[in-house]
């Protein structure tokens, strides 16, 4: 056996490694380091939509991974043309492997074209819906992240209602594990199939789950104001995404019926303490490109405290490389986390006694979609978690 360790913290960050020895009991129940079976020394991976946003991002980030080789990238549209067509920001020449490894493939294929003996892992980034038949279609022996949503919801009950369809593949939306890497990495790292955690849900559920876990806020009346960039809504043309519809203006949408609300009130009950969790949630769609905010407004346990809450998180997130409590007094930016995996959270004093507001910031395509996705298949293939993630956010 090997050990997939918790990110690796860079020198003079002044975190040191956590051994097996120091395991408190909150570790315990989200454990930060994994016994996985014996790490391969690189894998080949295909990433199954690559022509869309969160298929280019993994891309990206793949261009230097040490021990992952992108092998296949598919298109519909785009079959048989060279990455740089769609995307000349990803040039071959951008890539590590590329002079080294000949294998390395940057064309374009269908996904019937892909060739699997040669390929371990896969990056699905294909749109919700088309997901399903397309996963189950798979050789059983692929490790697969699903980035959509089909295999978020446990229940085939609730995805119908919500999604509008049976689900068509329910053996494996009950075999998928939900990735939400820094407290499911036991589950994540022996898993076949990881449902990547959706990006407003990634950002919500970062800082609630600990609170929640350690009852210091209550479950009902919680309400979330949450914004997102553009690229969020994938690379498909829709006249509501045009720059014209966009830029210097913003809009709401999904109001009381988004589909991440399910989503995240099943992640959050899996760790509330006094009943169900009930949200109010509300999108809003900016004009930017990248990066997320939620706000949540929340109501205090009895007896607990701004301090409290911010402590709690401060101590679930020391050990963590991507997660960043701030101190008080000092409030997130989507800039502090552009094109990085790292998420910032904040937390204050509402005016109205007892309720404290929590704000947390994720790059939307990065923690909030592919950036997780590598830091779960980094566990899932044994691989130290943060390899190929340690970009600094970009700014301006
Ligand atoms: N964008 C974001 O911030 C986030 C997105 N997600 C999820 O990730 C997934 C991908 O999103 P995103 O990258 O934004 O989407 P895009 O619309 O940008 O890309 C979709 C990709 O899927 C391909 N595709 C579309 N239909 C089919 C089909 N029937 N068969 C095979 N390939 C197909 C497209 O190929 P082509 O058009 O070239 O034919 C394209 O490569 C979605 O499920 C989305 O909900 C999750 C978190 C955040
Ligand atoms: C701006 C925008 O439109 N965002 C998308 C969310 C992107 C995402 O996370 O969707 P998945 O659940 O499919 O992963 C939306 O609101 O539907």
């Amino acid at each position: 056996m090997a050990f997939a360790a918790r990110p690796r913290l860079g020198g003079g960050r002044g975190r040191g490694a956590t051994g097996e020895g120091d395991l408190g009991a909150r570790q315990a129940i989200f454990p930060r380091r994994v016994r996985v079976a014996a790490a391969p020394e690189q894998a080949q991976v295909a990433v199954l939509g690559a022509s869309g946003y969160t298929g280019a991002e993994i891309t990206r980030l793949l261009a230097l991974h040490p021990r992952i080789n992108v092998r296949a990238i598919t298109s519909e549209r785009s079959a048989g043309q060279p990455f740089r067509t769609t995307f000349p920001h990803l040039r071959e020449s951008f890539f590590k492997s590329e002079s080294e490894d000949a294998t390395m493939n940057l064309t374009l294929t269908k996904v019937e074209d892909v060739e699997w003996d040669q390929v371990d892992s896969v990056f699905c980034c294909l749109p919700h819906g088309t997901t399903q038949e397309i996963i189950a279609g798979l050789p059983q022996s692929k490790k697969v992240v699903d980035l959509s949503a089909d295999f978020r919801l446990k229940d085939v009950d609730v995805y119908a209602q919500w999604y509008g369809a049976a689900h068509k593949a329910p053996d494996l939306q009950r075999e998928a594990v939900y990735g939400l890497t820094e407290f499911k990495r036991q589950e994540v790292a022996s898993a076949r199939l990881v449902a990547n955690p959706g990006c407003y849900p990634t950002s919500i559920q970062l800082p609630l789950v600990p609170l929640l876990d350690a009852g210091l806020i209550l479950p009902e009346d919680i309400i979330i104001d949450a914004k997102s960039g553009v690229s969020g809504a994938g690379r498909g043309a829709k006249q509501s995404n045009l720059y014209c519809e966009i830029a210097e203006g913003m809009n709401s949408y999904g109001i009381t019926s988004h589909r991440h609300v399910p989503e995240v009130e099943q992640q959050l009950d899996e760790v509330s303490k006094s009943g169900p969790v009930r949200i109010s949630f509300t999108p809003h769609l900016m004009p930017f490109s990248r990066g997320m905010q939620s706000t949540m407004y929340v109501k205090m346990a009895a007896g607990a405290t701004v301090a409290d809450l911010r402590a709690r998180l401060a101590d679930q997130f020391q050990e963590e490389t991507f997660v960043h409590v701030l101190p008080e007094g000092e409030i997130p930016h989507t800039r502090f986390v552009r094109g990085s995996n790292h998420c910032v959270i904040g937390v204050y004093e509402d005016r109205i006694e007892g309720r404290a507001i929590v704000i947390s910031v994720i790059d939307n395509l990065v923690k909030g979609a592919s950036g997780q996705a590598l830091q779960n298949m980094n566990l899932m293939l044994g691989f130290p978690e943060d390899e190929g993630l340690m970009q600094i956010p970009m700014f301006p």
